[in-house]
């Protein structure tokens, strides 16, 4: 990641601050001990913004009770959200114009908070982190454009006019302002305070794919729902000739997450009403769209229009030169068909084989072989079963008409051909065809998925039980192997341990490289333990930067158990990890457990575990601690 600087641009003093309580805010967070009365009473005296914390609170909280006082609002948000969104709607109320020309300030709150609104819903169905810090994080997503607009607003209308598909903007910025938006927005939101994973993550959203993250980690999930929650605001803003840019994607998207068209309409569609309440209160833009599925209705609509344009293999069977003329010049030429003629029943059989026509139109009464005894040959086949034969016939008389349906016609028409009726009986036919096809294609896909299924179920149970970026069991596995090796050991004379494994200060690893190069230390950490384990260790993650090691053992003494987790600290310890070009060493602190005779379950033997990894933590670190006859021994004390 790259992040402007603005001091070295000259620009420090230029750049978007918030105002009054906002700003007031944003420097008594940063005392240590202040307290959310204070906070609250600074709040209260914006009565704006004490009123939109409620609505917010009231909005986001999964509990029923209604908020009301500003000190309950902050307590239901939190103090990080309340400080980041106090800032938002502060850049809101002051940067509602401006002087760049070409920039649409008005547009640009619409779609961040459109964003904003997205992310935050589609943060709720995950863990990851708090709805209203991802509101915040929508909201200030594209904050650099606004700075850039503010700072350049002549050459910044320049360079808006000159974007074109290939020419993006990201590009034009750094070719003209030696800068661009997303290292101004990281430069903006680290000054503001904003926390480094939502920094970096906010950084790649418009290109999730040039992010390092690695896979299923918690910042690579970030950046990929604010690309979705951007997609969205670019959906719900553009103009309708241009919505079915998105719409294939968000699809796909929302397949991704589980989400069927219907559910991902209904979800868009709560996002765009409260983007509409929230738009009122914030005095921006929202506008009114119809239903998500309409749109989409509307666009996989729109060929019927042309059904007249679309082409389809018609055979028409009619002993009657001047009426087969008549009817073949319509089709073919009027309605763009592809015709082929036969004058009786029989040539018209060998020709259906030859030509496999989607539409039979035959007259009834005919030499050789009449209309109805063609529909029945044609019916006793296989490839015939799925024509759409229509019987043209003089008669309209209610017997003939079922006695031709009884023979397999899907429809008759009777002469003299009235033009826009049997055009509305082509059309018919063609939707019949529409149908058949998606059914012929839906039956091969189902047959492909039912194989698909069965390799992707086996897949999906091996991704159920493990972590995706170290590729080590996860905290599921682990829980069912506890469990496994309790009532095992319960049966052997086995004894086995629970050795839970802490990286310490792992979060200056994030702070000070960024939580890609956190992931890799993550990564060679996990390989040196699976390098230096045994057969019979096996390590899970079961947390951000937490390990478990189950450890059996013939011996009932602890020794060995102790030895093996000194060995691993050790190892690691002197491990020097080296990723691109930076060099560190780290260190793990370790709580042993032995699963004792008074112990009941293994959630005793885990919490045993834990309170001596805590005593590891608490009495220096990289340093192992054994919970032994309900005792807590320091294993690195002489
Ligand atoms: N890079 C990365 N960081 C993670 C992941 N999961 C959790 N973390 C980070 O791990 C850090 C854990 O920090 P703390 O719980 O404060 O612990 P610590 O800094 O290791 O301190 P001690 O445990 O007390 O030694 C946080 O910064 C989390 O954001 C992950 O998948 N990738």
């Amino acid at each position: 990641m790259k992040t402007a600087n603005p001091s070295q641009l000259g620009i420090s003093e230029l750049l978007p601050t918030p105002r009054g309580v906002a700003l007031a805010l944003m420097t008594a967070c940063r005392q240590e001990d202040i307290t959310i009365s204070e906070i609250s009473k600074l709040i209260q005296t914006d009565p704006a913004l004490s009123g939109r914390l409620i609505k917010k609170a009231n909005m986001t909280g999964l509990s029923t009770r209604t908020i009301t006082s500003v000190p309950d609002a902050i307590a239901r948000v939190g103090l990080n959200a309340v400080k980041q969104l106090a800032m938002g709607f502060s850049l809101i109320d002051q940067y509602q114009i401006g002087t760049c020309n070409q920039f649409d300030y008005q547009q640009f709150w619409s779609h961040s908070l459109l964003m904003a609104i997205a992310s935050q819903e589609l943060v709720k169905s995950t863990r990851l982190c708090s709805p209203d810090e991802l509101f915040a994080c929508g909201l200030m997503a594209r904050i650099g454009c606004l700075a850039l607009a503010t700072i350049y607003p002549e050459k910044y209308s320049e360079l808006l006019e000159k974007q074109t598909p290939d020419l993006t903007l990201i590009d034009l910025e750094k070719q003209f302002l030696q800068t661009n938006h997303n290292e101004l927005t990281a430069a903006i939101l680290n000054n503001y305070g904003f926390p480094q994973i939502f920094v970096e993550s906010i950084y790649y959203h418009e290109t999730p794919e040039e992010s390092c993250f690695s896979e299923g980690s918690r910042p690579y999930q970030i950046v990929h729902l604010l690309y979705m929650a951007k997609l969205i605001a670019d959906f719900g803003l553009s103009p309708e000739s241009e919505q079915n840019k998105y719409t294939t994607e968000l699809m796909l998207l929302g397949g991704k997450m589980s989400l069927d068209t219907e559910s991902l309409g209904l979800f868009i569609d709560d996002v765009i009403k409260d983007w509409q309440t929230w738009g009122e209160l914030l005095k921006i833009p929202a506008a009114e769209l119809p239903p998500f599925h309409k749109i989409i209705n509307n666009q996989i609509a729109r060929p019927e229009s042309t059904v007249d344009k679309f082409s389809l293999r018609i055979l028409i069977v009619e002993d009657e030169p001047s009426n087969l003329v008549l009817v073949e010049e319509l089709l073919s030429r009027i309605l763009g068909h592809t015709v082929f003629t036969a004058c009786n029943g029989k040539e018209a059989l060998s020709l259906a084989v030859e030509v496999l026509p989607h539409i039979v139109i035959t007259d009834w009464l005919m030499p050789v072989m009449d209309g109805l005894k063609l529909t029945q040959s044609l019916r006793a086949t296989d490839w015939g079963q799925n024509l759409y034969i229509i019987m043209m016939t003089s008669l309209d008389d209610e017997e003939e008409v079922i006695e031709a349906f009884d023979a397999g016609v899907d429809d008759y028409v009777t002469k003299p051909i009235n033009i826009r009726e049997f055009r509305a009986r082509l059309r018919a036919a063609w939707h019949y065809r529409k149908l058949q096809e998606s059914w012929e294609r839906d039956h091969e896909q189902l047959k492909r998925f039912t194989a698909e299924l069965a390799v992707t179920n086996r897949k999906l149970e091996h991704i159920a039980l493990t972590d995706m970026l170290t590729e080590l069991p996860n905290r599921r596995a682990g829980t069912e192997a506890l469990s496994k090796a309790w009532n095992d050991t319960g049966r052997s004379n086995q004894q086995m341990f629970v050795i839970l494994i802490d990286i310490d200060h792992f979060k200056k690893i994030n702070d000070t490289y960024g939580h890609a190069i956190g992931d890799q230390v993550l990564k060679k950490i996990a390989a040196a333990f699976r390098a230096i384990g045994r057969k019979n260790d096996v390590f899970f993650r079961i947390g951000g930067e937490e390990f478990m090691a189950i450890h059996l053992n013939d011996d009932t003494d602890a020794k060995p158990a102790v030895l093996f987790a000194e060995r691993l600290r050790q190892h690691i310890a002197a491990l020097q990890i080296n990723i691109d070009s930076f060099h560190m060493k780290i260190s793990i602190s370790m709580g042993i457990a032995i699963k004792e005779k008074n112990m009941k379950t293994e959630d005793q033997l885990l919490s045993a575990a834990d309170k001596a990894l805590y005593a590891a933590k608490k009495t220096g670190r990289n340093k192992t601690c054994l919970f032994i006859d309900n005792k807590i021994v320091d294993c690195n004390s002489n």
